[in-house]
């Protein structure tokens, strides 16, 4: 299985603790194509400041979107590049899984959380001690 993690990089690092603990949890799924969105040595700045990079970042990523079997999305950080990614992957009829944490006090955007006729699209409210748990119920259900 082929997992496609999103997490906020330039649109802002403060939850890379918990992109780190929800990439740990799916590697016991399969292999996480982005384990780099939790790595804690990016910054704010992304992988590469020149305009040239941004473009090898893009294709990059959206060839990994492709692989994969299933994206996985932390979306409590808005992120311009999260959102793109989930409406490519949601064109690509991708099983998507966003995981938002209220506890933030945070609103999470309409265009997630309304995405409810959208097949295969589910938005999980948690809390950071339910991160595995969430996985599990989401993984057994891809199951049935
Ligand atoms: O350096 C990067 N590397 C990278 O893989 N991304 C991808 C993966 C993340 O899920 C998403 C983050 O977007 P943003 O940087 O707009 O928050 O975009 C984004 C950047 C920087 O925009």
């Amino acid at each position: 299985m082929k997992v496609y993690f999103c997490g906020s990089i330039r649109g802002g690092r403060d939850d890379v603790h918990v992109y780190r603990r929800i990439v740990h949890a799916l590697q016991s799924y399969g292999t996480v194509l982005t384990e780099h969105v939790s790595s804690a040595e990016l910054s704010d700045r992304g992988e590469n400041n020149a305009a040239s990079g941004d473009q090898a970042i893009h294709n990059r990523d959206l060839d990994w979107l492709h692989q994969s079997d299933v994206v996985v999305a932390e979306v409590t950080q808005p992120s311009l590049g999260v959102g793109y990614e989930l409406g490519r992957a949601v064109d690509m009829k991708k099983k998507i899984f966003c995981l938002f944490r209220p506890s933030s006090g945070r609103i999470l955007s309409a265009m997630i959380r309304g995405a409810t006729d959208v097949e295969n699209f589910v938005v999980r409210d948690y809390s950071e001690d339910e991160v595995e748990k969430v996985l599990e119920q989401f993984f057994s259900s891809l199951k049935n």
